[in-house]
């Protein structure tokens, strides 16, 4: 039989069953203490007329994660601060005297809870190069991921925007020889194409206007370890050339620069578009193509992997768990429901947007499909057409927010707009520009 703990705050705890192991704290930094030592799953707060709320509030926001019961004075649920905190914090409430049956049940309900929790598979600890997810797929990324791995063959990663490019691509370098060394990820669809050649290949002083000394390339800061080239399919045909070359020799020429550079780093591409396509149209290099392309990956989009959405929702509401309001404990079947019927256009970003979203905003203890974002919007009225427009209007922008991670020159592309029409619309509807200032974290740009 396993033992069933209860960490217990206050006094006067009521006669609970003798196979409960009970953890008797008196006060909160008494109870932070015991827990240290012990954790459990359920609390049992029992609150005096004389406590003080604030410090209460504290305590159980910083132990969140166990199932609350709590028992108060009648004339507390009067009082604002008090309910704030039973609906914030606890599963269960009962004023006192407590009744020792009732307690009981509850209790015991709070030990089912705890089971079915951890039944749901427990979240994996957090690491950075984790390729969560239990689906076929990602099982078979996740092998390919290590056999490509312990090879020294450039590597060629297809999938769409947000599916975990960047994330498969650090895997493979931390499951290989180099992992000591560094992992250089570099956008080349971010940087200027003024820029883009100094940035990769570094410059000697003097090269150009404003060159005042030797600068290294992100190539060469590459030396002993994996260069990540994102969206290699923008690389401007001349830079095509000059990587090329960095693969066949292994060696680089700064701009301005004479002397050839011997660069041992790996290269590790990604791309969302179709290189062979690209190549078909004259926009990518055939032999930069067959170069890169000896070793590839294909990461599925979140909707070809559905029995990954869930695992990947619980590993993010953990992962930020400090950003969520301190009632929401996690997701109704409802909101679960709506997540295996989504497509995820944006893929694994937008499902940690929303998720991110709904921990902040969510109203109640758990979150529902519209704190998502999901589901149909309940329409109360018929709408005027020129409201209908505007809402249509804002909904197409919050959603390629949502897609492209909050970048504005991502979600000014997918619009179909330019980035200066994006700001003003971004005014118009009061919705923030940068994700600080707004309901989600989203990505860098
Ligand atoms: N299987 C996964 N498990 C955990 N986190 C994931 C997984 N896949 C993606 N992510 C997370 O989702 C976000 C987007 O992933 P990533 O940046 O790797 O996508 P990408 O395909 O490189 O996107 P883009 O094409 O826009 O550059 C990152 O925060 C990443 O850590």
């Amino acid at each position: 039989m396993t033992t069933k703990s209860i960490l217990c705050v206050g006094v006067g705890v009521p006669r609970l069953p003798a196979d409960w192991e009970l953890i008797q704290a008196a006060t909160p930094a008494e109870a932070r203490r015991h827990y240290k030592a012990q954790p459990c799953a359920v609390g049992l707060l029992i609150v005096q007329e004389t406590d003080r709320s604030e410090e209460l509030h504290a305590f159980l926001l910083d132990h969140w994660d166990l199932h609350w019961i709590v028992v108060l004075p009648p004339a507390a649920l009067d009082l604002p601060v008090w309910r704030q905190l039973v609906r914030d914090h606890c599963i269960d409430y009962h004023t006192a005297p407590a009744d020792s049956e009732r307690l009981r049940h509850a209790l015991g309900h709070a030990f089912g809870m705890v089971a079915l929790r951890h039944d749901a598979s427990p979240p994996r600890a957090r690491d950075d190069a984790t390729l969560t997810g239990q689906s076929s797929a990602i099982l078979r990324l996740r092998r390919q991921v290590v056999k490509v791995a312990s090879a020294s063959a450039p590597v060629l990663i297809w999938g769409e925007s947000g599916s975990g490019k960047e994330l498969a691509a650090q895997a493979v370098h931390a499951h290989s020889p180099r992992r000591k060394g560094p992992f250089v990820p570099i956008n080349c669809g971010a940087i200027p194409a003024s820029l883009i050649q100094s940035e990769l290949f570094g410059h000697e002083r003097g090269a150009f206007t404003g060159a005042a000394r030797d600068k290294r390339g992100l190539i060469e800061s590459a030396q002993g370890g994996s260069i990540f080239l994102d969206e290699i399919g923008d690389l401007p045909m001349e830079l095509q050339a000059n990587l090329l070359r960095f693969l066949q020799e292994k060696t680089i020429y700064r701009v301005g620069g004479t002397r050839s550079i011997a660069v041992d780093a790996r290269v590790i591409a990604a791309s969302h578009v179709n290189l062979a396509q690209a190549v078909q149209r004259g926009a990518f290099r055939e032999d930069l193509y067959y170069r890169l392309n000896v070793l590839a990956l294909d990461v599925p989009p979140l909707r070809e992997r559905r029995d990954d959405l869930l695992p990947l929702a619980e590993h993010f509401f953990h992962a930020f768990a400090s950003e969520r309001a301190p009632r929401v404990r996690g997701f109704s079947s409802g909101a679960a429901q709506a997540i295996r019927d989504y497509d995820w256009p944006g893929n694994v970003r937008e499902l940690i947007n929303r998720v991110r979203r709904a921990m902040v905003m969510a109203e109640g203890r758990l979150i529902q499909p519209l704190d998502l974002g999901l589901g149909a919007a309940a329409a109360s009225a018929p709408l005027q057409l020129d409201d209908a427009r505007i809402r249509a209007e804002r909904d197409a922008i919050d959603a390629s927010l949502l897609r492209a991670g909050r970048n504005i020159t991502l979600a000014a592309r997918d619009l179909g707009v330019s980035r200066m029409t994006l700001y003003r619309l971004l005014a118009k509807h009061g919705i923030p520009a940068s994700s600080r200032a707004g309901y989600t974290g989203g990505q860098s740009e």
